[in-house]
């Protein structure tokens, strides 16, 4: 939890009330009493508030340095990410997370968090990562989609609902977009920023009147293809409407309704939160208000969660600034739990252990065998250890055995020479025989340990080669290049009735033969699970999709790497 001062505005100085004291993460809280009241005021005077920074007088990239840089980076690796602002209205929630537009340098978390995002991922080339972009507004306790305006169609079901799937909160109805690039991300935002609630009153002549989540979903595959393990994550960058003392801004009509309703969420939040942070409560009211409900996973699930809490330096908002302050101890009792979301797509999984029986059964044949080989050089080298430690003892024995045969020894010759009995001389003869076999079994090793590497090397050669044959395999037999899948969405260019024409003019301009053929193949799985109503994963339609309509095409069998061996069974000539 983090709090962030913004005294720009103030009408009072701070130092004349001596509002913060900063030491270390504690803020200590001091008004002076108000002497009118007499010389007996039990009035409270002082609080401390246990945080885990201030923010005061700090650029805009040193608040982002500070509270989203590393939630960032977690959620490309896979773990979910909220950062939320919440204070009294005109304390500077828009301004932390959204920036001004004046000045570059002042734009705030969301544009910095899209361009980490993008730059991460220039740094991560063995990763395939899609980001997609989603701009969610609650308004006056209904949900509405700030990018509806960029979908080519507006979604058939335009009521938008919470899903709540086994702790994981989707919006049914939330248009999701993808942004392949720093600049699709940012017209996304700005779209949505346009469509925003925006009214003015005393305190803020822009004040936001709703809830905003602009939420980047990230999901990133291994470039291999034949890796089954994917991750996804969300992260939730939430600029919460302000609370407002209805006096002092002087609201009235529509804007005097929008606060009722924003005071109110604010509320069931703060109802959520004390939920959450006593551990003994085990029913959390999240379903009271669109806004508790929809930022469910996000306050007390497997997230990284940092609240930045937005107050005004200045007297006059004193009861704002202390119930801001007490919102945000509560929040920081809150344990959440983050864990990877990590997936295994079993299709995958399935076309593999198929490419093993099919065309990969060769390579995979030879992979089992190395393997094996491997593993009898393995063993061979652990039992070869085992023989040289006895010898090794057996050494040192004998060599033990010696030297007190040696302190004994009493027998020396005319000559001075030393007589030794029979004993020490058999003593002599075993260790020159365990040191020569001792010799013999380490040369042994160091060949096997070399014949180990080398085997070794063989096996991941051959790991390598079954996984990029299963790579190319698995792209020429189940993925659609992106053009044509992007081509046969409902409100793509193409519609039923123009399959025709596409063979001779097809509207993707660099859709090439073959493409047009996998196109037609791949709409007909379409044309017919969307009528059977099981609409299934790409690879699942090519694979199982047909054996539903009772078409069956014949799947390219060998020459994977040459598109003219494609041979399809259609129903209908094109
Ligand atoms: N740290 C800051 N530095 C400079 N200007 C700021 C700062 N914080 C806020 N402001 C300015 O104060 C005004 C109000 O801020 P902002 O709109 O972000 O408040 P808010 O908390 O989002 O209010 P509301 O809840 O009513 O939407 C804006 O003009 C904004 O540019």
């Amino acid at each position: 939890m983090y709090l962030c001062l913004f005294d720009a505005q103030s009408s009072v100085p701070s130092v004349m009330y001596n509002l913060l004291a900063f030491l270390f993460q504690t803020v200590n809280f001091h008004a002076r009493k108000d002497t009118s009241r007499g010389i007996i005021n039990n009035q409270q005077s002082d609080w401390t508030f246990k945080i885990d920074g201030v923010l005061h007088d700090v650029s805009q990239e040193e608040v982002y340095d500070e509270v989203a840089r590393n939630v960032v980076l977690k959620a490309l690796d896979g773990y979910n990410g909220t950062i939320m602002c919440y204070g009294q209205t005109g304390a500077g929630k828009t301004y932390t997370m959204t920036g001004a537009t004046e000045t570059y340098k002042q734009r705030g978390v969301i544009p910095r968090a899209v361009q980490q995002v993008f730059k991460e991922i220039e740094n991560r080339p063995d990763q395939a990562i899609a980001i997609r972009i989603s701009f969610l507004e609650i308004y006056n306790e209904s949900l509405s989609d700030l990018l509806a305006t960029m979908s080519a169609c507006q979604p058939v079901d335009s009521q938008m609902t919470i899903v709540d799937e086994k702790n994981c909160i989707y919006v049914r109805g939330l248009s999701v977009h993808r942004a392949n690039n720093e600049e699709e991300a940012f017209s996304l935002l700005f779209e949505g920023e346009t469509n925003r609630v925006i009214s003015s009153h005393s305190l803020n002549r822009y004040s936001s009147r709703s809830h905003c989540i602009f939420t980047i979903h990230i999901e990133s595959r291994s470039r291999t293809l034949s890796d089954p393990r994917y991750v996804t994550s969300k992260l939730n960058l939430v600029d919460l409407a302000g609370s407002e003392r209805l006096g002092k801004t002087r609201s009235e009509g529509q804007v005097l309704k929008e606060a009722m309703y924003i005071n109110k969420s604010l509320t069931f939040l703060e109802q959520a939160i004390l939920a959450l942070a006593d551990r003994k409560r085990d029913h959390v009211p999240f379903r009271q208000s669109k806004l508790t409900h929809v930022l469910k996973d996000s306050l007390g699930g497997n997230c990284n969660t940092v609240l930045v809490a937005n107050i005004y330096g200045d007297v006059d908002h004193m009861e704002e600034t202390l119930s801001t302050l007490r919102f945000a101890t509560r929040m920081k009792c809150i344990r959440t739990d983050p864990a990877v979301n990590e997936h295994y797509d079993p299709v995958v999984i399935d076309a593999f252990e198929d490419f093993k029986l099919d065309s990969g059964s060769e390579i995979n044949r030879i992979f089992e065998q190395n393997k094996a080989i491997l593993l009898e050089k393995r063993r061979n080298v652990r039992q070869l250890v085992e023989g040289i430690n006895i010898f090794k003892k057996e050494i040192d024995n004998t060599k033990l055995a010696l030297q007190v045969k040696e302190q004994e020894r009493q027998y020396i010759n005319e000559e001075g020479d030393t007589i030794i009995d029979e004993e020490e001389f058999q003593l002599i003869l075993k260790l020159k025989d365990l040191k020569a076999s001792y010799r013999t079994h380490y040369d042994q090793l160091f060949s096997l340990r070399t014949e180990v590497q080398y085997c070794q090397h063989l096996v991941d050669q051959c790991r390598i080669r079954l996984l990029s044959e299963f790579d190319s395999w698995y792209n020429e037999t189940f993925l659609i290049p992106e053009d044509i899948q992007r081509a046969v969405k409902t409100c793509g260019p193409l519609r039923p009735g123009m399959l025709t024409s596409m063979m001779d003019n097809p509207a993707t301009p660099n859709m090439s033969k073959i493409d047009t053929v996998r196109f037609v193949y791949y709409y007909l799985f379409m044309f017919y699970q969307a009528h059977l109503g099981h609409l299934h994963l790409v690879p699942k339609i090519q694979r199982f999709g047909l054996a539903n309509t009772g078409v069956t095409p014949k799947r390219p069998k060998t020459k994977y790497s040459n598109p003219t061996s494609f041979k399809l069974t259609l129903p209908y000539s094109c």
